[in-house]
């Protein structure tokens, strides 16, 4: 089986890894290069999202109190707390903002299902 591409630089390969190019941001010289790179990296994004939320949804038959009832604050926490390690430009603050959405996305998604 060949590597499905899913955007500019990102592809699931055959063996079901996610590969994303990360060249250096500084050589990236002109708009649609930075437009291009952004695809690539949201494409990427997009199929962790979903993998996320999927991977969520079986936390949530797993608790004793799933779904928006049994949500954690403080594991959300211990979350954030960990990503800012790898994203200290954007750091905890911005960090926890984006996390909250995704995580009451994939409880939403886990919800309609
Ligand atoms: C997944 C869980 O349930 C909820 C959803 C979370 C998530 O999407 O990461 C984290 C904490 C809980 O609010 C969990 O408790 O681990």
């Amino acid at each position: 089986m060949q590597d499905q591409v899913i955007g500019e630089g990102a592809a699931r390969t055959a063996s079901g890894e996610l590969r994303v190019a990360l060249p250096p941001v500084a050589e990236i010289g002109s708009l649609a290069e930075a437009r291009a790179a952004i695809d690539g990296l949201d494409a990427a994004l997009a199929v962790l999202l979903e993998r996320r939320a999927a991977v969520a949804a079986v936390v949530q038959r797993l608790k004793p109190v799933g779904g928006f009832a049994g949500r954690s604050p403080e594991r959300e926490r211990q979350i954030v707390e960990a990503m800012a390690e790898h994203a200290p430009v954007l750091g905890a603050e911005r960090l926890a903002r984006i996390m909250n959405a995704v995580i009451e996305a994939g409880l939403e998604a886990a919800a309609s299902r």
